[in-house]
């Protein structure tokens, strides 16, 4: 059995749905994402897990309970907020023990556990120190250790590390991992940093106004998106506009030239059609016999450390093309007619609605 379970939950704020139709199963010690863009519900979704908001309608389980109807404090879920949130006026062991003196732990335990949590965290030699004598990154491991502190069932991140710097941002995030992995706790994280879910999450719920767009893998959402919201959403994407040329066998046209895909098509011939295609799937030399070829012109190269990205045209259309920096590498100038290389397996065709819509 699943050990966080949201069924069927809603959120209404006056007539506007928040969140609809909300149906997870979250194994113990997994470590989850709700990934989307601004709006899309993922904060009240976990202020409903909190218990902070009450949904509209559904349940919400946590081991063998149903806290649908239990208030914040009795749900032993520990929560971690963008802001950080401490108290100003307490030192950083009063601040990670806060939690510990509500629930009438010892003072000799408390200031223990508090000890034990500031080494974790990495902030031993920190305890006396004022939230406003610490940086943000320090502030963001205290209120982490003020979450742990409780011993919580459940750990709830809502854009924890959206406020620091990107170094700070990529060394917490590995820290927060660790740790998670270390505790075996269960954790939702709610982010709309792609690269953060995508590095950080054993599932990445994708949202979008207000519903599960898919959930997944890692890989699956990248490899696999259920939609073109969610190709588009993550990672780079080129999409191209195409024609359905002979839909039983799967091929396309894309500004006249046919390309094919492997699949075959509902449409009918001469339909429009969207190509979704990885920069880095495709590339200017060919690398297998039957690779699909398109015909451009190379309209600019930009240089992204690791990454080349070569930009060329095709018909009225840009695509993209991820390389690896090779120093060696020669670079063709602009102007010049490339062709780019792709096999049939990098084409996800899309011919759902959301591409008649543009
Ligand atoms: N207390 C509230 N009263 C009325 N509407 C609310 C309230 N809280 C959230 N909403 C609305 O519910 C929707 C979802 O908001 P939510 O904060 O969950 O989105 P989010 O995905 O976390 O966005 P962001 O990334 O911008 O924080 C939004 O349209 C928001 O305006």
């Amino acid at each position: 059995m699943a050990f966080l379970e949201l069924t069927g939950v809603q959120k209404k704020f006056g007539k506007q749905f928040a969140v609809r139709d909300f149906n997870l199963e979250v194994q113990k010690g997994e470590f989850v994402s709700f990934l989307g863009g601004s709006g899309c519900g993922k904060t009240t979704t976990l202020r409903m897990i909190a218990g902070f908001e009450l949904p509209t309608a559904g349940r919400i389980r946590i081991g063998d309970r149903d806290v649908s109807n239990v208030p914040p404090n009795r749900r032993r879920v520990g929560m971690v907020f963008q802001n950080y949130a401490l108290f100003p006026n307490l030192n950083v062991v009063q601040n990670i023990a806060f939690g510990l003196k509500v629930a009438g732990v010892p003072v000799k335990t408390r200031l223990e556990q508090a000890g034990r949590l500031l080494d974790m965290v990495h902030l031993d030699g920190f305890q006396n120190r004022y939230p406003h004598q610490l940086s943000g990154g320090q502030q963001q491991r205290v209120a982490l250790a003020r979450a742990l502190a409780i011993q919580p069932q459940v750990l709830l991140l809502d854009e924890p590390l959206s406020a620091l710097d990107a170094k700070i941002r990529l060394k917490l995030r590995q820290e927060i991992r660790a740790l998670q992995k270390e505790l075996g706790i269960t954790t939702i994280y709610v982010t709309h940093d792609q690269e953060e879910a995508l590095s950080l999450s054993d599932r990445i719920v994708v949202m979008r106004e207000g519903r599960i767009e898919q959930v997944g893998t890692p890989a699956q959402i990248y490899h696999d998106p259920a939609s073109l919201f969610v190709a588009s959403f993550i990672g780079t994407l080129n999409r191209l506009r195409a024609e359905v040329a002979d839909p039983a066998a799967g091929r396309l046209a894309v500004a006249g030239q046919v390309i094919r895909t492997g699949g075959v098509f509902s449409r009918p011939k001469g339909e429009p059609v969207c190509v979704a295609l990885r920069p880095e799937r495709l590339s200017l030399e060919r690398r297998n016999d039957d690779d699909n070829c398109l015909s451009g012109i190379l309209s600019h190269v930009t240089l992204l450390g690791a990454i080349v990205r070569w930009s060329v045209r095709v018909g009225e259309q840009e695509i993209r093309i991820d390389t690896f920096n090779d120093p060696l590498l020669e670079m063709p100038p602009a102007g010049q007619t490339v062709r780019v290389y792709f096999p049939e397996a990098a084409c996800r065709v899309m011919e759902d609605s959301e591409v008649a819509a543009g």
